[in-house]
């Protein structure tokens, strides 16, 4: 379900905290889905409150198409704040199989007790993916599933029973994802999600987003830019730069200007298609 599709009022924000905690008591490890090139931006900023001591494993996704290097070094991050992360491409199945044996591995103390009193043969490990809209939850719980799980959104009136859907013999998850809001009140990481594509482009103004997108490039990844638009150096100046990109793509107004809706469109698509490459729109030095 796209972003705006969801209205993230105080009252919906409340009602969306206490269903994850309602689900958390059937489960032994969350899934904290993010997505790999803005791990922060996609988190949601009240997810250690939400889900306390719950065991968590932290899922980096869409990573096809982050940074690599970058990917490590919030892989590091995480690392040293005493989490695990890995990452993935729910898509295309990349990582995918890692995710039963960590979190088999991070339920080991438990499910060992459960042996020690001698149950034989402890259930299969269960399991709820939590993120924010659009980052991958329904692709992953397919993948992980092997079949295709219908979405079941918010419904009004119709509860559904849960259902736990089979993931080999070792693991259980459950059908319906938790899905929690991300950190709306910072700028930044509204830019971030919009540029990465998961707010809907209706929400920010496209050229502030282009803005904003080109500004981080620049300084981040310059040489994709200047190979890509053929540039022999970047501008100093935003406009300038929108000017020299509309040149060289043909983005003209009737009157012979430039035509900033169109280049801001094209800067967007060839991010959003990796036309400019792998790319991460945030370092943990950015955070720390
Ligand atoms: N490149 C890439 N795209 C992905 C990956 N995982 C999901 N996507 C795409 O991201 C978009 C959102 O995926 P969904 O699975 O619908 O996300 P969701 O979290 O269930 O979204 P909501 O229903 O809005 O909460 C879709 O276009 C997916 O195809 C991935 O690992 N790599």
């Amino acid at each position: 379900m796209p972003m705006t599709m969801i209205q993230w009022f105080p009252g919906h924000m409340a009602k969306a905290k206490r269903e994850v905690q309602e689900k958390l008591k059937l489960i032994d490890v969350a899934f904290e889905l993010l997505d790999a090139r803005v791990p922060m931006s996609s988190r949601n900023p009240m997810i250690d409150d939400i889900l306390g001591q719950k065991t968590r494993l932290i899922l980096l996704n869409k990573a096809d198409m982050a940074d690599e290097a970058v990917t490590e070094q919030w892989i590091r991050y995480f690392r040293d704040q005493g989490r695990t992360a890995i990452a993935i491409d729910a898509q295309s199945g990349t990582g995918v199989k890692q995710i039963v044996a960590a979190a088999k591995e991070m339920v080991k103390d438990k499910f060992d007790k459960m042996r020690a009193k001698g149950i034989k043969n402890p259930r299969p490990v269960r399991a709820l993916i939590v993120g924010i809209p659009n980052v991958g939850k329904s692709t992953l719980i397919n993948r992980l599933a092997g079949r295709h799980i219908a979405k079941t959104g918010d419904k009004p009136g119709v509860t559904k029973a849960q259902q736990w859907i089979k993931v080999g013999k070792e693991m259980e998850l459950l059908d319906t994802p938790g899905i929690l809001w991300p950190k709306f009140e910072d700028e930044d990481v509204g830019y971030r999600l919009a540029v990465t594509g998961a707010i809907k482009d209706e929400i920010l103004n496209l050229q502030d987003v282009a803005v904003y997108a080109l500004r981080f490039l620049s300084s981040h990844y310059p040489e994709r830019i200047t190979e890509r638009y053929g540039l022999d150096r970047i501008p100093d100046d935003i406009v300038a730069l929108f000017d020299a990109i509309g040149r060289r793509r043909g983005c003209l107004t009737g009157g012979g200007g430039i035509d900033y809706d169109k280049v801001a469109d094209i800067v967007l698509y060839d991010i959003r298609t990796e036309k400019l490459g792998r790319l991460s729109f945030e370092t943990p030095a950015l955070w720390t």
